[in-house]
């Protein structure tokens, strides 16, 4: 039944109740643990380009960093942008491919990435974030020596797991991690908005998968969670059905299945590097979700996948 009064207004421009006065307390009191549990933490949310698609989404994406800043939590926003990127680079004409997830990046290619990322979408989400009352700041890998990376030479084959030399151009992996200027900002009433663009010791730009660069912070960092934001529910198996969670053991097998491909193979690599550095709370979690961060973060209920080191021990009974 829809209120006449005070609606509350869904994301999707659905009209619902407000919840009781009984349910509005059991939400705060499930919640209350968990702000306990994050006071003073870092969190690093990792924002794609899918998600970045729909206005009403970023909206309640940009709210959901906002509050965990003014309750007391560090986020660190690394965003994506490969559906920006693509679409800046059929526009320019510019042929692209991928390579096991990582797309090819030529020299055009790599001045077209950094433009789009760097310039235009890490600024359109440090506003959505400010319009809604934070304070970011955006900055990318570049920064402060933020993300010194190697060009990748060679890459393992997914069936195979063999090493395989290859040239995909000016495509970064994580060398080192400087994390000083995201802890610095951090620590004040700000909020670091990072692009994915790195730099290489000879000074060349690189082309970074956005997973990539937010594991290998995360894992740097020793954040407290890390959450990928994507645009399926999380790991689906091969009759497309959610895998709640998942070992490092059970994603390895997948990639090697091909259950696992794509985009998500540098989101599962960068899973296990963050929970072999020992990060627990790892998820991949459906972006889609209007408000997702703060019901992983604050709820009970789990959106997505938790990537997990082993299997948890049975409970007796
Ligand atoms: N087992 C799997 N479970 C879920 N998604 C998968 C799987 N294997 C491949 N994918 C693909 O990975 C995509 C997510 O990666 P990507 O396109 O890079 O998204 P994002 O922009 O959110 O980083 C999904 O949309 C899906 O097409
Ligand atoms: C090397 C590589 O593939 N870089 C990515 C960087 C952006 C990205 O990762 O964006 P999403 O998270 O939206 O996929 C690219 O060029 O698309």
């Amino acid at each position: 039944m829809t209120s006449t009064n005070k609606p509350h207004e869904k994301s999707a421009g659905v009209v619902e109740d407000r919840p009781s006065a009984h349910l509005q307390a059991r939400i705060l009191a499930e919640a209350i643990p968990h702000l306990i549990r994050y006071d003073e933490q870092t969190v690093v949310v990792k924002f794609g380009g899918h998600a970045m698609g729909d206005e009403q989404l970023s909206n309640a994406f940009a709210q959901d960093i906002v509050y965990l800043k003014q309750s007391g939590i560090n986020p660190i926003v690394v965003h994506g942008g490969g559906p920006q990127i693509a679409s800046m680079l059929k526009k320019l004409e510019i042929k692209s491919d991928f390579v096991n997830g990582l797309r090819v990046t030529d020299k055009p290619t790599v001045e077209v990435v950094e433009m789009v990322l760097a310039g235009k979408i890490n600024k359109e989400i440090v506003s959505a974030i400010n319009r809604q009352g934070g304070k970011a700041v955006g900055i990318s890998g570049k920064d402060a020596n933020l993300m010194i990376a190697k060009k990748i030479t060679e890459m393992a084959d997914p069936q195979s797991n063999l090493m395989k030399a290859v040239d995909i151009g000016f495509v970064g992996d994580p060398l080192e991690v400087n994390p000083h200027i995201v802890e610095v900002i951090s620590k004040s009433d700000l909020i670091p908005v990072i692009a994915p663009v790195g730099i290489s010791r000879d000074g060349e730009t690189l082309n970074i998968n956005a997973d990539t660069f937010a594991s290998a912070l995360a894992a740097r960092m020793q954040a407290k969670r890390l959450l990928l934001l994507t645009d399926v529910a999380g790991v689906l198996d091969n009759d497309k059905k959610l895998v709640p969670e998942l070992t490092i053991d059970d994603a390895h097998a997948m990639i090697k299945s091909g259950a696992i491909s794509g985009g998500m193979i540098p989101k599962i690599e960068g899973c296990i590097e963050v929970v072999e550095a020992g990060v627990e709370g790892v998820v991949i979690i459906d972006g889609r979700v209007p408000h997702c961060v703060l019901l992983e973060l604050f709820t009970e209920h789990g959106v997505g996948t938790l990537v997990r080191r082993a299997e948890r021990k049975k409970s007796k009974g």
